[in-house]
């Protein structure tokens, strides 16, 4: 079942014209890679998914829902939550206290002790600052806040940019698992060979204009689009 559908979505900032006449579609229980060079407009188009920014034209439907006018917190109350590359951990309180946060504000909150199974590396530093943590344990913090509000689809901004390659296996390994869990995801990664190891398929976006859609297989033997639009071969 389609969960989401994009259609014909154009967004600005400004006067600038960013995003052309994008359309994608993601079927439930799915890892969907988005892929494309800096300043391609990935991010733009999960900011426009999350209800961020707002398309001047052209319609977004979440599980049968429209939701291109809602604004982004009744997005996120119908189930979609964005995971934005900054990953906004409040340094200032604990671990578990940045999950209770995220937790207040969730209609139906998985339990603690789920997340922690998940992540047993947070388990270890429930009590530890923010601050204090790692850049790849607060990514797991981050991915666990929308598991806790529990979202159906997910938006990852570069959930693996700056992290050890043994922290982005973890990492990679609870993405299959969200998606085991019957969630849904969009990863946004510079790492071809991580997202496309995880993504059954997969799109490419070149200066705002989707120009490759197909199971991730077939982007894997296509070097020729791989080095065109990112300059890399999988
Ligand atoms: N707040 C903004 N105001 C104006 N232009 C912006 C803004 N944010 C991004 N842009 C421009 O929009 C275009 C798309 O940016 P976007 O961040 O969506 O790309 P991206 O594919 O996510 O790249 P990156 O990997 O660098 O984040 C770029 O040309 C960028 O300069």
């Amino acid at each position: 079942m389609t969960l989401l559908d994009v259609k014909n979505v154009n967004t600005f900032y400004g006067d600038s014209h960013i995003l052309f006449d994008v359309s994608m579609h993601v079927n439930e229980n799915e890892v969907v890679a988005l892929l494309g060079r800096n300043g391609a407009g990935k991010s733009t188009l999960l900011k426009t998914i999350a209800g961020a920014l707002q398309p001047k034209s052209g319609t977004i439907t979440f599980n049968g829902k429209e939701i291109h006018n809602m604004p982004t917190h009744m997005i996120a109350r119908e189930g979609l939550q964005l995971v934005p590359e900054e990953r906004r951990i409040i340094g200032g309180i604990t671990v578990h206290e940045n999950l209770e946060l995220a937790a207040m504000t969730a209609p139906n909150p998985m339990s603690f002790e789920r997340i922690y199974a998940t992540f047993p590396r947070l388990d270890e530093r429930r009590t530890n600052k923010g601050r204090e943590l790692s850049g790849g344990e607060q990514q797991m913090i981050a991915i666990a806040r929308a598991m806790i509000r529990d979202a159906r689809l997910i938006l990852l901004d570069e959930p693996f940019e700056g992290l050890a390659p043994i922290i982005v296996r973890d990492l990679m390994v609870v993405c299959r698992q969200l998606a085991e869990e019957g969630r849904t995801v969009i990863v946004v990664e510079q790492n071809v060979n991580a997202v496309l190891s995880m993504a059954s398929r997969a799109y490419m976006l070149n200066t705002g204009h989707i120009v490759f859609s197909g199971t991730s297989d077939e982007l894997r033997s296509r070097p020729d689009i791989l080095n065109r639009y990112m300059g890399t071969a999988a």
